[in-house]
């Protein structure tokens, strides 16, 4: 159980300048990062993991600030789902799954254990008979989903995922975001389906131009509110967000 403290971060970099003057993100929450595109949500998560450096400010896991994590310490704490991510070596997607395990494993060798936590995320992913294919050879989408079962697959008490249902279809959508919202991890994801993510979670974190601008409840979610982020106009009906020029 590790809260998340963000204090005067600072990141710049050309033109473009993030600053988050103070985020707190309690065990468990389930946490939204909105915003338009290039407002700085995959640069949090770039920071918040260590990928990126800040200007300034801090960022404490429990009470250690992350510069203070080691990498296997970090690997134990946080995983990421990457918005894009390749892999170079001709893995299964069995292999590529079970890579997730390897932040867990002090041993440095795969446990039967292991296998079997592998196997039923690819049956809750729905890759199972993928199992012995070549991660290279599969469609976006499926690639998607062996990259989410590989990051679940780390099993840590913090979850990062940057776009998780780009390239999913609705059903597989449905099915990844009820799971998250069941997982007692602390899970923060950037999601551009503002009635999606309003289903799922329960605190929706906005930017604009770098700038946190709110930081809401699911009830405090508007149309007022979703037209000042994305300057388009909003209505609501029956529960649900229309956005329209
Ligand atoms: N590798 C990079 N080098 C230089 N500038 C970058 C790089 N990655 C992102 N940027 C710039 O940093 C700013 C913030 O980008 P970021 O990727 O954090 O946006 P985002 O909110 O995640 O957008 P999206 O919804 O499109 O994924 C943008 O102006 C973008 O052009």
């Amino acid at each position: 159980m590790v809260n998340i403290k963000v204090n005067n971060l600072i990141y710049q970099r050309g033109d473009f300048s993030l600053s988050v003057d103070n985020l707190m993100i309690k065990s468990g929450e389930k946490v939204a990062l909105m915003g338009e595109n290039g407002c700085g949500k995959s640069t949090l998560l770039g920071l918040l993991t260590g990928l990126l450096e800040p200007e300034s400010g801090s960022i404490v896991y429990g009470d250690m600030a992350l510069s203070q994590l080691s990498f296997p310490a970090r690997a134990k704490t946080f995983s990421l789902l990457a918005q894009f991510s390749e892999i170079s070596f001709p893995f299964t997607v069995f292999e590529v799954v079970r890579l997730g395990c390897y932040a867990q494993n002090r041993l440095g060798e795969f446990s039967a254990q292991d296998d079997a936590r592998t196997l039923a995320l690819l049956d809750l992913l729905d890759i199972r008979h993928y199992a012995e294919r070549s991660y290279a050879e599969l469609s976006g989408g499926e690639k998607r989903r062996v990259m989410l079962a590989r990051v679940l697959n780390q099993n840590t008490p913090i979850i990062y995922l940057d776009e998780p249902n780009s390239s999913l279809d609705v059903r597989h959508t449905l099915d990844i975001f009820a799971h998250l919202t069941k997982l007692n991890a602390s899970v923060i994801t950037s999601v551009h389906d503002i009635n999606l993510a309003l289903h799922h979670f329960d605190r929706f974190v906005f930017f604009k131009n770098g700038r946190l601008l709110y930081d809401v409840n699911r009830a405090d979610v508007s149309a007022e509110l979703l037209s000042e982020v994305y300057d388009v106009s909003v209505s609501i009906d029956n529960r649900s967000f229309s956005f329209f020029h």
